[in-house]
């Protein structure tokens, strides 16, 4: 049966806005839900100081007002009095539509810091690695780009550059394209992610735009392959996540190796949260710079008790507290009124939450008080709404009501399409606030006038890292022209946060010690050291090596893991006392997983080799779900959706090891610690099958949404996990490659390609139409057009009937935009039946039937 589809559109696009709740309303006309409160300024916000209230002296308010006048200037170099910062100025010997490129990107002459910087001796002829500091929004990655693009162009040598996050990968090769275009010959810019697909291979693409563990597999593959001589440029931005967790050591592990070529290849690296820049420039051999310099400078405050405070702790403002009931609390009520003065001062908003939770209620509650927009901004919020009911995860009921009203959230749990409509709809100024989890915070850059801040994330304390990284989202060189942080916390939490804002850049250290069988594991496989000799150099190149005081200790460490390795069968000693890579080693490599993982996932496949059951899909499905980032069991689901499985069904949960006993048990409140070896694997198997049971119904084509709800996990969850799963089938295809079992590969490409499409058997053939995605396909094949064949011979006129009943939003358009959509229909069926016939081998040309709309 076909899975019914939730529609909230209508209800929302057919609302009234709805207008702020005033308490006590009968006195007051406006819609302002503070007016009642306080005799005060009509708006409880600080947009300027020259608007602050008047509860401050003749003279604070006057030097507020200097000050503020002197940080508001411009500081755009003026090119005139310098030539030299001219990016056509012969010194830096860049090509003129690299230039015009960086101009089309709104950037024709350098900082001054960016020309000091880009002037140190080697680093225009690549001869010397960089490491720099800067602050957030200071235009560290023109540094960065110059000196790649230069060089890619010089040499036609390949360039990588490493990014942490996969949505600044997107906005980075957008960028990158948009500076290259002109450039001939042409330089192809090429993003590089999990869940990405991408037909290009690094040695095809000039520029590779990375996350951190692709920039690491394809430095392992080039190594494999003996093309790692073509690499002549790799930018680091965002070092500081060296010392993240749980992917810092990728970064060392991947740096490390580049250290140990013999080739000339420059490394860069930056970031604006860096303490210790000389000792990591020691280590990657580089040039160090710093600069202080910010193209916009930072107002920044602290608010408590409803209470402002500057820079020097000086009170500046009272926020007037508020009768409403959800804003009775102090931190509440500053970020509202400090939201929601931006906006009625015409400017855009972050705001920075601790919890999903807390950036969804901050989002209803703003929604609430937001001032009205003009009609055709409106029009353009329903058009944002009308897109995201039309994706395939359906709407979000708190979002489409709240984008209405020009608030949006954004945080893990929403889908990644989701998250890039908000981001996009935030960029045109149509979302005038998100409310994000700190996760926002890296590397984006979107207008924020103002940046709200809350200090917590989850239960703890920001890091000074952390909340550097949110400030600077505030006030972008090209997005606005001030920008203010406001941090506003608890009573309680007032001291602590004290001491936050005082509390140095913390040293960026290093990670490796959770990383090292990895580290070993990586070069031994790669050949890129063997011997014990050289795997000593290796290690003395790392950073843990080189900042660490007790040498001893981490030779013992190697030691300890070379023979964990051995144990594990992932290396073994050759016959001149080194190390040589077993078939596991080297595919666990290949494939880019971890030890731990590739010994875990080597087993899973053995054991599936031994007993495979293809009486449905649930056992491949199984041998295609992650391995990592799994979420933890709802053991009641689990329980139930054993209960109702055939017995194929039944002998799969045999075959993978999932044990209903145990599983009846933990729903009924039992407990199993991950405190041996068995319990740890057992753990593991039974949350890699809960998580199959998703899979197995989105390939089922049941929507995203109702998955999740199904398994009550979040929606961005489940849409992760259709992407990561491309990417991990695709990476243990190639680890069965490595093993030598094809037959299993070639199973793992079959159902990658239909997760890709999220569509049953049926439809593979449909799918491959332009246009046709799985709930079209389903509409086209339960319509009677079922084979490519059928499309080809089929009548416009009914395919585009067939198109129209498969839009969501087909009922709610306004009779004059149905006249767009029919238009828009009857060109993609035109394409889609031109399509099917090229496929089948008919003239695409042969004239359509009846073309004409029936009426
Ligand atoms: N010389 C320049 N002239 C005008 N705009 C510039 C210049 N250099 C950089 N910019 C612009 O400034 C903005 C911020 O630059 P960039 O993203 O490089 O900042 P960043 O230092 O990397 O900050 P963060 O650490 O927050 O990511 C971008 O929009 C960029 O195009």
């Amino acid at each position: 049966m076909q899975p019914s589809r939730e529609s909230p559109l209508e209800n929302v696009l057919n609302q009234p806005l709805k207008r702020p709740k005033i308490p006590n309303s009968g006195r007051v006309s406006s819609a302002h839900p503070y007016r009642h409160a306080t005799k005060g300024p009509l708006y409880p916000t600080l947009p300027s100081p020259s608007t602050y209230p008047a509860i401050l002296d003749k003279a604070t308010t006057k030097h507020l007002q200097q000050q503020y006048r002197s940080s508001t200037q411009s500081p755009t170099p003026d090119a005139s009095r310098n030539d030299i910062l001219q990016l056509s100025h012969v010194k830096w010997g860049l090509d003129s539509n690299f230039v015009e490129g960086l101009k089309n990107c709104g950037i024709e002459v350098m900082y001054e810091w960016q020309a000091e910087c880009l002037s140190m001796p080697g680093l225009l002829e690549g001869e010397k690695n960089l490491v720099y500091t800067a602050p957030t929004s200071a235009g560290k990655s023109l540094v960065a780009e110059i000196l790649m693009i230069k060089r890619v162009m010089e040499t036609r040598m390949k360039a990588i550059v490493v990014l942490p996050y996969v949505a600044i990968v997107t906005e980075k090769v957008k960028f990158l394209k948009k500076v290259v275009e002109g450039i001939e010959p042409c330089i192809n810019v090429t993003g590089y992610h999990g869940g990405a697909k991408s037909s290009l291979g690094w040695k095809d693409a000039d520029i590779s735009v990375c996350t951190i563990e692709k920039a690491n597999s394809i430095v392992n593959a080039a190594l494999e392959d003996g093309s790692i001589g073509g690499l002549g440029v790799v930018v680091f931005d965002e070092l500081h996540m060296l010392e993240d967790d749980h992917r810092g050591y990728i970064l060392e592990v991947l740096a490390t190796k580049l250290l140990c070529l013999q080739q000339s290849l420059q490394m860069i690296g930056m970031s604006a949260t860096l303490s210790n820049i000389s000792e990591l420039g020691s280590w990657l051999q580089a040039c160090q710079y710093h600069s202080t310099y910010r193209p916009i400078p930072l107002q920044e405050y602290l608010v408590y008790e409803n209470e402002v405070y500057n820079e020097h702790n000086q009170l500046i403002a009272h926020i007037p507290p508020s009768e409403v009931k959800d804003l009775k609390d102090p931190v509440m009520n500053a970020i509202i009124s400090l939201a929601y003065g931006c906006v009625v001062e015409g400017y855009s908003a972050l705001v920075f939450c601790p919890t999903r939770d807390m950036t969804e209620r901050i989002t209803k509650l703003l929604g609430q008080f937001m001032p009205p927009a003009d009609e055709d901004v409106v029009e353009q919020r329903r058009e944002v709404i009308r897109d995201l009911a039309a994706s395939i995860t359906g709407l979000d009921r708190i979002l489409g009501k709240s984008i209405l009203l020009g608030v949006a959230f954004h945080h893990a749990g929403l889908t990644t399409e989701e998250r890039d409509m908000v981001a996009e709809a935030y960029d045109k100024g149509l979302v005038k606030v998100i409310c994000c989890t700190p996760t926002m915070a890296a590397g984006v850059n979107l207008p924020a006038r103002r940046v709200i801040i809350h200090p917590r994330t989850g239960r703890t304390l920001l890091t000074p890292a952390m909340l550097r990284q949110m400030r600077g989202r505030a006030g972008r060189k090209g997005k606005d022209t001030v920008g203010e942080s406001y941090l506003c916390c608890p009573k309680v939490d007032k001291d602590a946060v004290k001491e936050l804002l005082k509390a140095p850049m913390p040293r960026v250290k290093s990670s490796l010690t959770v990383g090292i069988q990895r580290a070993l594991l990586e070069v031994i496989s790669t050949r890129l050291a063997t011997s014990l000799h050289s795997l000593d150099d290796y290690i003395q190149c790392t950073l843990l090596y080189h900042t660490s005081e007790d040498k001893a200790a981490i030779a013992a460490l190697v030691q300890s893991s070379l023979t964990s390795l051995t144990s594990s069968e992932l290396i073994r000693e050759d016959d001149t006392g080194g190390f040589e890579p077993t078939p596991i080693g080297i595919a666990t490599v290949v494939s880019g997983f971890g030890p731990e993982e590739g010994v875990f996932l080597h087993r899973e496949l053995s054991r599936a080799l031994m007993a495979f059951n293809l009486e449905t899909d649930m056992h491949i499905i199984y041998n295609f779900t992650p391995i990592y980032g799994l979420t933890e069991v709802n053991w009641k689901i689990l329980m139930n959706e054993i209960e109702v499985l055939d017995e194929s069904g039944l002998r799969t949960v045999t075959f993978v090891g999932v044990n209903p006993a145990l599983v009846n048990r933990m729903a009924r409140g039992g407990t199993l610690k991950e405190d041996s070896p068995e319990n740890v694997e057992k753990l593991r198997v039974h949350r890699r099958f809960f998580v199959s049971l998703m899979l197995r119904d989105l390939i089922n084509e049941i929507p995203i949404h109702h998955v999740a709800n199904k398994y009550e996990t979040p929606r961005g969850f489940v849409q992760q996990l259709a992407s990561t799963c491309k990417g991990f089938a695709s990476t243990t295809g190639t680890f069965c490659k490595k093993m030598g079992w094809g037959g299993l590969a070639v199973l793992l490409e079959h159902y990658t390609y239909r997760l890709d499409m999220g569509v049953k058997d049926d439809l593979m053939e449909l799918v491959k139409l332009p246009f046709v995605k799985s709930y079209t396909a389903r509409m086209i094949y339960n319509a009677g057009l079922r084979s490519i064949a059928a499309v080809a011979a089929a009548e416009a006129n009914n395919l585009i009937l067939i198109l129209e009943a498969a839009q969501p939003q087909r009922l709610r358009l306004k009779i004059e935009e149905e006249g767009m959509l029919r238009k828009r229909l009857q060109d993609r069926a035109e394409r889609i039946i031109k399509a099917a016939r090229r496929l089948h081998g008919v003239d695409p040309s042969t004239k359509l039937l009846s073309l004409k709309h029936p009426s």
